[in-house]
């Protein structure tokens, strides 16, 4: 059995991830995470009322109370960072969905997992169909280099461009390397009309009510188009990508970044 913490787990992600780890048969949730709960059982809520699960505000009680394999982190950018050299440095393989991580970021945690050769993920999408729209869209970059990508998404979200968008510009621009597009004259009269800017591509942020996680990345060339889109219409999306990361990180002996690493 596999011994998992969920950290977050009073979010949206948290919850649906918690349900999982509860339910799969190879996973032992051993406690949830979140400063914001007042409880501390699971099953002082009445959909875990079955379950006999600790509940922590704080990491450092975590790591005192209970043994744990995985962290599973679905919390906010502004504390992500930490919470997973948190679990690297106690020797914890992490599996991290929170967005919002900056490259360095990233590269320092990969770093710090080769020295403790412990295995971890950080997947800024765990949607196998988003995975496969980001792959996608790197290949048919390099028949068609001018991209501009729509990402949209319910109107609670911190971050923005998503960690999606982010991932899927540095997947193109990896296939695709420098490119101008549009006019080189174009000028903005509102600021941000033309979007974020990532090696010339332009990433544009939709927040609504009633949106969960969508992206659309658009082609142009001579008289055609191409259209490459991923919904999520339910958080039930992503899980199948959380258990899949929470028993690779097993065999791994250090962090890798994306869900197409283990697929
Ligand atoms: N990689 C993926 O496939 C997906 C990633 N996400 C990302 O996951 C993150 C969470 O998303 P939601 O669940 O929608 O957000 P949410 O706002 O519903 O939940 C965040 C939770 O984190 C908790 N939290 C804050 N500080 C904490 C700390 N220090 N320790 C533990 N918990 C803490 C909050 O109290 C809250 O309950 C976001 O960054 C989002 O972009 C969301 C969906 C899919
Ligand atoms: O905040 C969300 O909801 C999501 N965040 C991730 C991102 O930033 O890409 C993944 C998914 O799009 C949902």
């Amino acid at each position: 059995m596999i011994k998992i913490v969920v950290a977050g787990f009073k979010g949206k992600m948290g919850m649906t991830a918690t349900k999982m780890v509860r339910d799969h048969e190879g996973f032992e949730l051993v406690g949830v995470l979140d400063p914001h709960a007042k409880e501390t059982n699971l099953n002082e809520l009445a959909e875990f009322s079955t379950v006999d699960v600790p509940i922590f505000n704080d990491k450092e009680t975590v790591v005192k109370t209970v043994k744990t394999d995985v962290w599973i982190d679905f919390t906010i950018p502004s504390v992500a960072y930490e919470n997973t050299r948190f679990a690297l440095e106690q020797g914890i393989r992490p599996v991290v969905g929170t967005t919002g991580f900056s490259e360095t970021e990233v590269n320092e945690l990969v770093n710090l997992s080769q020295k403790q050769a412990l295995g971890g993920l950080i997947a800024p999408n765990f949607a196998i169909g988003a995975v496969l729209m980001m792959q996608f869209s790197a290949k048919a970059a390099k028949y068609f280099p001018d991209v501009e990508i729509i990402e949209m998404h319910h109107d609670n979200k911190l971050d923005a461009p998503s960690g999606t968008a982010i991932k899927t510009a540095e997947m193109i621009y990896a296939e695709r390397g420098e490119h101008q597009q549009g006019h080189p004259d174009e000028k903005e009269s509102i600021p941000g009309a033309r979007g974020a800017d990532y090696h010339g591509m332009k990433i544009h942020s939709v927040r609504l009510p009633g949106l969960v996680a969508h992206q659309q990345v658009q082609f142009g060339s001579t008289g055609e188009g191409l259209t490459i889109r991923h919904d999520s219409y339910d958080r039930a999306s992503f899980m199948t990508g959380v258990a899949l990361g929470c028993e690779k990180v097993m065999d791994l002996k250090e962090l890798v970044y994306g869900l197409e690493n283990l697929l």
